[in-house]
């Protein structure tokens, strides 16, 4: 795709992972005058403005001047934006929703009929160019939209296709995934000011030891239990560790967090049902 041929952008609501698409986007080679975003709250729209140089404008305006119109409020704000949305989207815009739980049918329920509709899942990284995105079409999406949001998306990360079903098993997973790892790390910090260490000396330890093991999980392409049993020595320190950890059940509570992020998924999906 030229230069000439990449879509404007409009990231409606302004949040935190509007605002990491909007820097993502920037960082990715992107260029102010082709993003702009809304965002209900004056105060947060200026912060960005003034932070990013990408105008802030109206729902209409967005869907006047922009080809992709990329829905990122709260799963709960959603009714009243799909309000100012309908009578300004056309059949030349293409709505992507980053909205957890929310099903395509949703937007073609609320929207003029044949406006194209992609979900997506992304995840916060992509402000380091990081982010892992899955992506499923909706009834009027065509292989040409999917390949909009497929190189949208690439700039700021990984992105996959999948199944609209499979999306709340997503959401649970990478969507919410980085939660999960920056929690472990907070944990494991505490662990090392139990034994005494200063907080700086801690935090260096494991967050440069959670980029050393998140490396070559993604460049040697082995396993992670090979890379594991590598660390693991007989009679040593980490299969103590490894026991308690199995002993406290982390492995049955992780299967059971990630259960119920996925049914809350379906549950916020089931909320705006008809
Ligand atoms: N935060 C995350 O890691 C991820 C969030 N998502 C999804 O992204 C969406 C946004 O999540 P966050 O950014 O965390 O929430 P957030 O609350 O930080 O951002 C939402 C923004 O939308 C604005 N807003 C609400 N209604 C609006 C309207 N009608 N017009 C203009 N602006 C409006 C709010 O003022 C707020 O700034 C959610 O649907 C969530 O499921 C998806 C993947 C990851
Ligand atoms: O917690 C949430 O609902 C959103 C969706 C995935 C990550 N954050």
């Amino acid at each position: 795709m030229t230069n000439a041929d990449k879509p404007t952008i409009a990231v409606l609501g302004a949040g935190k992972i509007g605002e990491a698409l909007l820097s993502g986007l920037l960082a990715g080679g992107r260029r102010p005058d082709e993003l702009m975003f809304t965002e209900r709250h004056g105060e947060r729209a200026s912060e960005l403005t003034n932070r990013y140089g990408i105008r802030a404008v109206d729902v209409a305006t967005a869907a006047k001047d922009a080809r992709v119109l990329v829905v990122a409020v709260k799963p709960q704000d959603i009714e009243p934006l799909l309000d100012e949305l309908a009578p300004a989207v056309g059949g030349d815009s293409l709505v992507v929703s980053l909205c957890a739980g929310l099903p395509t049918s949703l937007y073609e329920r609320r929207l003029p009929d044949g406006v194209p509709v992609v979900r997506v899942m992304p995840n916060t990284p992509m402000v380091v160019g990081e982010a892992m995105s899955a992506i499923s079409p909706g009834r009027f999406a065509t292989a040409d939209h999917l390949a909009v949001v497929e190189e949208l998306l690439g700039v700021v990360g990984l992105v996959v296709r999948v199944p609209e079903s499979q999306q709340d098993a997503v959401t649970a997973l990478s969507g919410s995934g980085p939660a999960y790892f920056f929690f472990l790390v907070e944990a494991m910090i505490d662990a090392g000011i139990l034994l005494g260490l200063p907080r700086a000396v801690s935090e260096k330890l494991i967050i440069q030891s959670a980029v050393g093991a998140a490396t070559m999980l993604a460049r040697t392409g082995e396993h992670p239990v090979t890379l594991r049993e590598a660390v693991t020595s007989p009679a040593g320190t980490t299969i103590m560790a490894i026991r308690e950890l199995e002993n406290h059940g982390v492995r049955a509570a992780l299967l059971a967090a990630i259960e119920a992020a996925h049914d809350r998924s379906q549950e916020l999906g089931r909320q705006h049902e008809d």
